[in-house]
């Protein structure tokens, strides 16, 4: 079975519904969700991990990447409209306490300020939690910022939709399992890594980058987050263009943990756009291979 960020109604049970119809648990946190897949007690479970408005969703970052491994195995990017919902009766003009997401509440921001500008925002664990609790006639919040279908499902009304500051702002959710099978190669992926310098110094991220661009290998996000050690140290959360089983990926792995203290590899998987990488020259399988043909060639010339 596999579980979401949930309750019922969140962007992340939409998400979840692209990949499967069978019942799906839901979890109250992105932590507990990752936790519940670590435990085995649910076979996968659907996160969001970035926002074309907001970026990285760092919770689902850090919790990745520490405790014990998890691989995404699978991508989906959905839209995401929000819309403010009340309970019966209640007007704009009566709205003073408004509830949601945290990254629902920065998707909507200006028009949260100049729309209700004397409310006070108060952040839930999800959208849908929001819209349950404004559902609740004795909840001291007056209306939710979540999606439409949440708004339906916990019987509020809708005062508002289409309330976000960019219009056509996409959330990028993760199918995360435990190790296993990788997802075939299709020829569009991604991978996506952490890696933690070996020990501060200059040109450190310079050299990070120098492996995957000496290879051909095209980033889709990074970003750097604490170790959570001390002030200032960085680890580097990678998404790049291939699957480990390219043999530019599986190369750059290997120049990566040549030069960092840790690699933490979390998946190569399928892209939810399908788009291809343009490769350079020289950077595809067939050009690997020859190369190392070649060099086997050298070596056999030599004695002994
Ligand atoms: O709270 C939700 O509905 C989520 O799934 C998290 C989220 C919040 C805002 C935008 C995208 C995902």
């Amino acid at each position: 079975m596999l579980g979401y960020f949930g309750p019922a109604g969140t962007f992340t049970h939409q998400a979840l519904l692209t990949i499967t119809d069978e019942e799906a648990m839901p979890f109250a946190s992105v932590p507990e969700a990752l936790d519940a897949v670590r435990e085995g007690q649910v076979d996968g479970v659907v996160v969001p991990i970035e926002n074309s408005v907001e970026g990285g969703v760092t919770a689902t970052l850090d919790k990745l990447g520490n405790g014990a491994p998890l691989r995404i195995v699978g991508e989906v990017v959905i839209p995401v409209e929000f819309g403010l919902y009340v309970r019966e009766g209640t007007q704009l003009d009566d709205v003073r306490n408004v509830l949601t997401h945290g990254h629902a509440a920065a998707q909507c921001r200006d028009w949260l300020a100049v729309m209700l500008p004397e409310a006070t925002v108060v952040e839930a664990g999800s959208t849908a939690g929001a819209a349950m609790e404004v559902s609740n006639p004795d909840s001291r919040h007056d209306a939710a910022v979540c999606a439409r279908v949440a708004g339906e499902m916990y019987g509020l009304v809708e005062l508002v939709h289409g309330i976000e500051d960019n219009p056509g702002a996409v959330t990028r959710f993760v199918h995360v399992a435990r190790p296993g099978p990788l997802p075939p190669r299709t020829g569009a992926d991604k991978t996506t890594l952490v890696a933690y310098m070996r020990e501060d110094h200059s040109g450190a991220l310079l050299e990070i980058l120098e492996q995957f661009a000496g290879r051909g290998v095209n980033l889709t996000r990074i970003e750097s987050r604490p170790t959570k050690t001390f002030l200032g140290s960085y680890c580097f959360n990678i998404d790049a263009e291939g699957h480990l089983h390219d043999k530019r990926m599986a190369e750059t792995l290997m120049g990566l943990h040549r030069i960092c203290r840790e690699v933490i590899f979390l998946g190569s998987y399928p892209r939810a756009d399908k788009q291809e990488p343009t490769l350079p020259r020289g950077f595809d399988d067939n050009a690997f291979s020859q190369a190392a043909d070649w060099l086997a060639t050298l070596e056999s010339e030599q004695p002994g």
